[in-house]
């Protein structure tokens, strides 16, 4: 595990009363036809779903901070929040985004193009430039082992496979000083899922400041110096990994009774 560093001078990243409301329709439409009736009719009735409710804290420099928590309770939309994807319904968040790299897998992929034509679409996406995507081509498609399957169509491709093309795309950069990763620690098989193991091992231990959310309390206990759980949108407890994690599997066990 990391040594925690030193928390001197001012947080990279500083997380203050952050809230998140969601409007979301009180029942669902199951066609087109039963929506637009429904918006006609005045029926449609929505209820604020609160996905964050005054989230607050800090990040310094060289931090691994591991944010864990179940299903649905807000880890993704805080991670937005942070790289500055969305904007919060209250409070604020400090930090650099030029710094940021937000790492996730599964988005900006069209089934309908190519593998090739896919890595300079999700590369785009990330910011690379053409030249940059150019230059790493050959590195991507080996690092993610699709030696000649990349004229294929992704619509064709196994899940594992299009995982495998998104982390390597997604990594081939230099790690920036801010690393967000949401849940990419679980890509592929067995095999593939030790070479990316590896690879964000050795992201997190360039110096950057990492933030990881995970379901995992083992990814989180072997890599975070620090530990956020969030449930239901509710900060319940931060501090040290293995207290976090312990409260956690508690609570896990106490909701299985
Ligand atoms: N754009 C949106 N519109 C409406 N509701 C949303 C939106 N984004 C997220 N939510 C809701 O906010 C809550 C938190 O979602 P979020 O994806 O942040 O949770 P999570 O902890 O990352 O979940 P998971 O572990 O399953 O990925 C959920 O109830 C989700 O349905």
């Amino acid at each position: 595990m990391k040594e925690e560093k030193k928390k001197a001078g001012c947080p990279v990243i500083s997380v203050r009363d952050v809230s998140m409301y969601f409007k979301v329709p009180e029942e669902s439409a199951s066609s087109l036809k039963e929506f637009t009736v429904q918006l006609a009719a005045g029926r449609r009735r929505y209820r604020t779903l609160k996905a964050l409710d005054h989230i607050s804290f800090d990040v310094y420099e060289g931090e691994v901070m591991g944010i864990i928590g179940t299903n649905g309770s807000g880890k993704s939309t805080l991670l937005k929040i942070i790289s500055g994807a969305m904007i919060p319904t209250g409070g604020s968040v400090q930090v650099d985004e030029s710094q940021v790299q937000l790492l996730t897998l599964g988005t900006g992929f069209d089934r309908e193009l190519t593998a090739r034509e896919n890595v300079y679409l999700n590369g785009a996406i990330l910011g690379y430039s053409r030249e940059f995507i150019r230059r790493k081509y050959r590195k991507i498609v080996e690092f993610a082992e699709l030696e000649g399957f990349m004229e294929q169509k992704i619509k064709n491709f196994s899940s594992g496979m299009i995982s495998r093309l998104g982390f390597a795309i997604a990594t081939v950069r230099e790690t920036p000083g801010i690393l967000i990763l949401d849940e990419v620690l679980s890509v592929g098989d067995l095999f593939f899922k030790e070479k990316s193991g590896r690879r964000i091992e050795e992201m997190i231990h360039s110096g950057a400041t990492v933030l990881i959310v995970s379901h995992s309390t083992d990814t989180i206990l072997k890599n975070c110096s620090r530990a956020v759980w969030i449930e239901k949108g509710e900060q319940k407890m931060t501090g040290n990994p293995g207290e976090v994690c312990r409260a956690y599997v508690e609570y896990g066990k106490e909701k299985k009774r």
